[in-house]
């Protein structure tokens, strides 16, 4: 069994985001600026957030950070995307799901101007991302993509199972990996012998947010198991996986923390460096 190393991989991209911003610093006087909006104080969200603010600077990123009270009205936050659409030192627009239930989340993602959406949850991306268009993609998918590149791990003509139909991280995961010519299978709360048909595939992406809720008996011997959950227990982290029984029997697979979380945040700073550089034709 291999694990997968998240923290390694986002280092590596970190690294190429940063030196790509000194040389672009370099030509034009601008840098990247990433705009984070945050509405309430969820503390894994406040968590989430301190970590971008960290890496954006280790990039050489410009990054604000907008906390609004958890009573935020939707039309104040409309007023904010758009002055952020029309901020031309801001590159990037992450506004933090999930939002109170006061708001109507989709019409706020659907005002983000689409070259700022560095998210990839603009209908727009969406659509270009289910055509087989280059466009932004979501953090959490590309990044896990990625991490399969780094271990050279095939995806061609593999059978994926992921369990979770997310618009944030099971759905565009299907897309990606159908992009590369994996054959899909989406699962989620109303499919039948879900162990069953988890034990079908080469590649398993669990993203339910359920602990430890992908047990040995969904994974066949020699799998690759991807855990994108991030759950508190008892104060400590873990994912939607057993890690200690499926470890046993996969061939690779991801730990929390330091699997697909820090490859989330490196994907948001190369979202936001090709939003940058789309915007000022470089
Ligand atoms: N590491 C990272 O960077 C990120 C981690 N996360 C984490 O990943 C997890 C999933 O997040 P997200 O996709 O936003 O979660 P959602 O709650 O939006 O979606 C969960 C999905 O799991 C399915 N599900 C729930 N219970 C079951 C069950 N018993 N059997 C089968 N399917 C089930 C749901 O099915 P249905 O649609 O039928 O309800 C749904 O499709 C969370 O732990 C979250 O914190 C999220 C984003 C990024
Ligand atoms: N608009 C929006 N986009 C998101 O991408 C988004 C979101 N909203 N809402 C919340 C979820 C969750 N999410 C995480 C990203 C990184 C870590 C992360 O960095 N995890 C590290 C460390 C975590 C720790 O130690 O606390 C790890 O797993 O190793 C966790 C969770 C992004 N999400």
């Amino acid at each position: 069994m291999t694990l997968i190393d998240g923290k390694l991989v986002s280092s590596v991209i970190k690294d190429r985001v940063q030196a790509e911003v000194a040389v672009l610093k370099d030509k034009t006087g601008k840098v990247p600026g990433l705009a984070v909006v945050l509405v309430g104080e969820d503390p894994a969200s406040a968590v989430y957030v301190k970590n971008k603010n960290k890496t954006c600077e280790k990039v050489g990123f410009q990054s604000l950070s907008h906390n609004l009270p958890a009573d935020t009205d939707e039309a104040t936050l409309l007023k904010l995307v758009g002055d952020l659409n029309s901020d031309d030192s801001v590159h990037g627009i992450l506004v933090q799901l999930p939002l109170p239930k006061q708001i109507d989340s989709q019409r706020v993602l659907e005002a983000i101007d689409p070259r700022k959406d560095v998210d990839g949850f603009h209908p727009v991306n969406v659509g270009h991302l289910a055509s087989g268009v280059k466009t932004l993609a979501p953090c959490t998918p590309a990044g896990i993509i990625e991490m399969l590149d780094h271990y050279k791990i095939d995806i061609e003509g593999k059978r994926a199972v992921i369990i979770g139909r997310s618009n944030i991280v099971g759905k565009p995961m299907a897309m990606l990996l159908l992009q590369r010519n994996a054959t899909i299978t989406i699962c989620h709360s109303r499919t039948k012998d879900l162990p069953a048909v988890a034990r079908e595939a080469d590649i398993v992406v669990g993203a339910i947010g359920k602990p430890r809720f992908v047990t040995a008996d969904f994974v066949k011997d020699g799998a690759v198991v991807i855990d994108v959950g991030i759950n508190r227990v008892d104060g400590k982290l873990v994912g939607d996986v057993d890690f200690d029984n499926v470890a046993e029997k996969c061939s690779f697979i991801t730990p929390v923390p330091g699997g697909v979380g820090p490859m989330t945040i490196a994907m948001l700073m190369q979202n936001t460096l090709t939003a940058f550089k789309s915007i000022h034709n470089l």
